[in-house]
């Protein structure tokens, strides 16, 4: 059969989604690595370490960049880069937008591991549990801070094109379905409890800090809830209305079940949506949203991001102990 044309205003190539050999639709291989299991996340680990060694490894801060925000890897000084086939158990990423690597270097002196590309459920079979595996790799490598990124089409009629958001809180919607990065076994090196608690999933103090940030800098930032749907079909009006009725500023299809990870490794997370695209509640108005565009909106409105992240980088608190931090969460 011949493969469809190629469609590049959906960033796909479709001369490789024959249905067999796409290595988008390759299961992934849990004989090699187990995405949720703690010592199979060690041997990950001691790949990165054998590649980048022990000191540049070890990092406080993780930082994951959304569609198109790519820029944001350039705040990274003393800069080594290892590509995801470089790391034990890694699968690799399909969405443009979205490079392959891990990055470790600092930003004003602080150790930093990057994450440049995203592992969407959508790509990954809704693997949650895979797409969720970095933040895990993250807390071994000494992570306690996680800033998260993503582009997001605006939901909040008070929105417009181009504006960031910081994420106070998120709908998880595959969470709710059941299709969570916690399903089976739980293992308790990583901190929280197998009932993770997602109340202030997006840290109160570092939110009052960035808003701060923000002020200081004259920066027009608003602050909203961020709900994930599955993907990858953009919404309908009809599902625009539902999200604004239950309370979503803005949507994407990617961070919750990132941030699900991070808080049970007691990690503290700030997260941004790019508003990207402002969502469609009509039905009678043709306006459309596609990859392109998103990415496009991304590279010519990130930079807003870029100095802030700077800036908040520069100003958080020193990395809080795991136990510290088990302790004022009440584990
Ligand atoms: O990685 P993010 O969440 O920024 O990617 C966005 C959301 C979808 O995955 C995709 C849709 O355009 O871009
Ligand atoms: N689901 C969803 N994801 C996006 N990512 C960027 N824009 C959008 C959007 O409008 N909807």
């Amino acid at each position: 059969m011949t493969p469809p044309a190629n469609d590049e205003a959906n960033g796909v190539d479709n001369t490789i989604s024959t249905l067999n050999d796409s290595k988008e639709y390759k299961h992934y291989d849990y004989s090699m690595v187990d995405p949720r299991n703690y010592d199979d996340i060690t041997k990950v680990v001691q790949s990165i370490i054998a590649q980048v060694g022990e000191d540049k490894a070890k990092s406080d801060i993780g930082l994951i960049l959304g569609s198109g925000m790519g820029n944001i890897a350039d705040l990274l000084e003393d800069k080594i880069v290892v590509p995801y086939e470089k790391i034990l158990g890694f699968p690799s990423t399909s969405v443009q937008g979205h490079a392959g690597n891990l990055i470790f270097g600092t930003i004003h002196g602080k150790r930093v591991v990057c994450q440049a590309g995203r592992f969407h459920p959508y790509e990954h079979k809704m693997d949650l549990a895979l797409c969720a595996m970095p933040i895990r790799v993250m807390d071994q490598l000494g992570v306690r801070t996680l800033i998260v990124t993503n582009a997001a089409g605006g939901v909040n009629k008070s929105f417009h094109y181009g504006d960031l958001m910081l994420i106070k809180d998120q709908i998880f919607l595959p969470g709710l379905a059941g299709f969570s990065p916690l399903v089976g076994e739980h293992d308790k090196r990583y901190g929280g409890p197998r009932f993770v608690s997602m109340h202030e999933c997006f840290d109160k103090d570092l939110r009052v800090l960035t808003k701060d940030i923000a002020n200081r800098m004259s920066m027009r930032l608003m602050e909203g809830v961020y709900v994930m749907s599955g993907g990858p079909q953009y919404e309908t009006p009809a599902e625009v209305r539902l999200y604004h009725a239950v309370g979503a500023d803005a949507l994407g299809m990617s961070t919750c079940h990132e941030v699900v990870v991070a808080k049970q490794c007691l990690m503290k997370v700030v997260g941004f949506s790019l508003i990207t695209n402002i969502a469609n509640h009509d039905v009678d108005n043709a306006n459309n949203v596609n990859h392109l565009e998103v990415i496009d909106a991304a590279n010519k409105q990130g930079g807003k991001g870029v100095d802030l992240i700077s800036a908040l980088v520069k100003e958080l608190p020193p990395p809080m102990p795991k136990q510290e931090t088990a302790k004022l969460w009440g584990y």
